[in-house]
């Protein structure tokens, strides 16, 4: 397996608080990597910078290959990196579908763009709901809503933060399904999650970050059972 994401000693200060201290992961192509951690740990700030919202104060981001650090967001949207973030960003006064469309402006038109349409509001399962204003979705909805406005982006490396906040457990396992039969068509997802049960369903790998730094990375089966991961994750950062 080749690596599609790498971070190279990646550091993110605000004022002085390192947010993000010496960071190197690397993602491989064609796997589900979770990054988990408690509150506090840097991971919404990994993700910026992985997806250039910011630019680290040091450090390299290395995307299918290419060195990316001063690319600008949506130079890595194009380049095949598309990311759904914590704080929802549908457009609540329009309507389901067109929201999709916004995001499928980017990469088709016509005939090609309503089929593309009606593909993802299936596997949304948001057919009957089309026409509504997304604002009038249920939250878990919205939720995938998002994540299909990432995915109108054709992207070949997904990024989600927080896909479950605030999902009912059905809810949540219905998006670990969507997400692993994403994977089997072949496409790479970064996930930051706090439902261990969730993490459990859908990771290949984990990356724990605590204190801005890396604690811990492995196959999921290795980190699960690393007891000072439970000693730092289950034991105090469980907050959400
Ligand atoms: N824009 C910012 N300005 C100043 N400090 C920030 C900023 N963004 C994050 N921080 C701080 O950086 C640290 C890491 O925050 P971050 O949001 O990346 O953690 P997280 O692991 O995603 O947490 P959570 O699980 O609560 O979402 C925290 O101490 C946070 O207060």
């Amino acid at each position: 397996m080749t690596a599609i994401l790498e971070t190279r000693q990646l550091h993110k200060h605000f004022g002085g608080l390192s947010a993000v201290a010496d960071v190197s992961i690397t993602v491989m192509a064609g796997e589900i990597h979770c990054l988990i951690g408690p509150n506090g740990a840097g991971k919404s700030t990994l993700f910026k910078l992985v997806a250039g919202t910011y630019a680290p104060s040091q450090g390299e981001v290395l995307f299918r290959g290419e060195d990316v650090t001063r690319r600008k967001p949506y130079e890595r949207v194009g380049r095949g990196m598309s990311i759904k973030l914590q704080v929802p960003s549908v457009f609540r006064e329009l309507p389901v579908a067109q929201n999709l469309e916004i995001s499928l402006q980017r990469t088709c038109r016509g005939a090609a763009m309503e089929a593309e349409k009606a593909r993802l509001l299936e596997f949304l399962q948001l057919q009957d709901d089309a026409g509504k204003p997304a604002g009038f979705l249920a939250h878990g909805q919205q939720q995938w809503l998002e994540i299909g406005m990432a995915l109108a982006l054709q992207p070949t490396l997904l990024l989600l933060d927080e896909p479950t906040a605030g999902m009912s457990p059905q809810e949540t396992e219905r998006t670990g399904e969507m997400i692993k039969s994403l994977n089997a068509q072949g496409m790479t997802v970064l996930v930051v999650e706090h439902d261990m049960t969730f993490v459990r369903q859908i990771a290949q790998r984990i990356t724990v970050l605590h204190l801005g730094r890396v604690f811990a990375q492995g196959s999921t089966d290795e980190v699960i059972a690393d007891p000072r991961v439970e000693e730092i994750y289950l034991g105090k950062g469980h907050g959400h």
